[in-house]
């Protein structure tokens, strides 16, 4: 099973990932699209790659807005799952916009 990061290596990989903030508990990024049907495109691309990896994040829907929580819930808190997970959300936002 996968390690929780210590604060400090979650501040590391953080570093990377400049939307995101959190800590060993959780890593966070809110993020607004253009419209509702363009988060729920989003979010439904976000699915299928949490479906590939087996690997979920929460996901706060409110209009046009959304947040991502990623922890491994198995674990306890963040683990390099969720660093991946994060990177692969980030791409998706990207190319949405
Ligand atoms: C059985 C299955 O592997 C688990 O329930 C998975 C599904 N997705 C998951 N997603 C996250 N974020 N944490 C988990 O511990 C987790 N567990």
């Amino acid at each position: 099973m996968a390690e929780v990061l210590t604060a400090e290596a979650v501040r590391d990989r953080l570093a990377a990932l400049a939307d995101w903030t959190g800590d060993p508990a959780g890593i966070s990024r809110t993020v607004q699209l253009g419209s509702f049907p363009e988060a729920i495109a989003v979010v439904g691309r976000v699915a299928e790659v949490a479906e590939e990896r087996d690997h979920h994040p929460d996901i706060d829907i409110r209009w046009r807005t959304l947040t991502f929580r990623c922890t491994t819930h198995s674990a306890g808190g963040v683990t390099e799952r969720d660093i991946d997970l994060a990177r692969r959300i980030d791409e998706i936002v990207r190319s949405a916009r």
